[in-house]
């Protein structure tokens, strides 16, 4: 799997992908991480999954919004992911570009594998399929005990499709989360978001720091 270079052609950008529950804080840090390498001189692609691309942004309606087949669902997902690759990930990359995407394949595996208990043969066949050799530098992955991020959420929001599961479904997505984290320590850093909005901004400066 690729870390830094390769896929065709010379990848000199890096590429940062924000994880979590519904709730965890993913959409509060991005700003500060965009700003935060905006202001060390990097130039700042900022997207998300699904989504990110004027297709992508179609088929995120449908996902939100459709009741739809569990399969259905992951193609869809690795559709948009298809298209936000060969737009905007790896075009930034190889300008130099620091991209930052709120959600990517690990997402896929903690809501429709973990989450929902698609077979996850089937989810690496995809990751395997729609991007052989590209993979996150770093993965930070926003982590919260449910009940922090169901109120976190409540106080803020209309709930779309996912974000109206019970407990049990979330419960199995940050399962399956931090079995990634594991089996990928190269590239996850598991943030504690229980803290306070500033503790966080703290580490993320330091996590960021080592990449430059
Ligand atoms: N560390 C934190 N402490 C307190 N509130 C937080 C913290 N992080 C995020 N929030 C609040 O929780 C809500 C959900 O955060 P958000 O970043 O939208 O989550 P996500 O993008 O992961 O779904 C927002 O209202 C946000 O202001
Ligand atoms: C990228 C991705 C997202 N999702 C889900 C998780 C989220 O509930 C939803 C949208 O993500 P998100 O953009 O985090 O929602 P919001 O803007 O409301 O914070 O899509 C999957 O189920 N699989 C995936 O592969």
């Amino acid at each position: 799997m690729r870390q830094g270079q390769a896929v065709g052609s010379i990848l000199r950008g890096k590429f940062i992908t924000f994880e979590g529950i519904d709730g965890a804080g993913k959409s509060t840090h991005i700003g500060f991480v965009a700003d935060f390498l905006a202001a060390r001189g990097k130039t700042v692609v900022s997207s998300r999954e699904p989504g990110g691309t004027p297709l992508g942004e179609k088929l995120r309606e449908l996902l939100l919004h459709e009741k739809m087949h569990l399969e259905t669902e992951a193609l869809l997902m690795f559709a948009s992911r298809r298209e936000h690759i060969a737009q905007v990930i790896e075009p930034g990359l190889v300008r130099g570009d620091w991209v930052l995407s709120d959600r990517f394949t690990d997402a896929s595996f903690a809501y429709q594998s973990g989450g929902r208990g698609m077979d996850r043969g089937k989810m690496e066949a995809l990751e395997a399929w729609v991007h052989p050799q590209l993979q996150p530098d770093l993965t930070l992955l926003f982590d919260v005990p449910l009940e922090v991020a169901r109120e976190r959420l409540d106080a803020t929001r209309t709930l779309d499709k996912f974000e109206r599961e019970q407990t049990e479904f979330f419960e199995k997505c940050r399962g399956e989360y931090l079995r990634r984290a594991s089996q990928y320590p190269e590239r996850f850093v598991v943030i504690d978001s229980t803290r306070a909005i500033p503790a966080i901004q703290s580490q993320l400066s330091q996590v960021l720091e080592k990449l430059l």
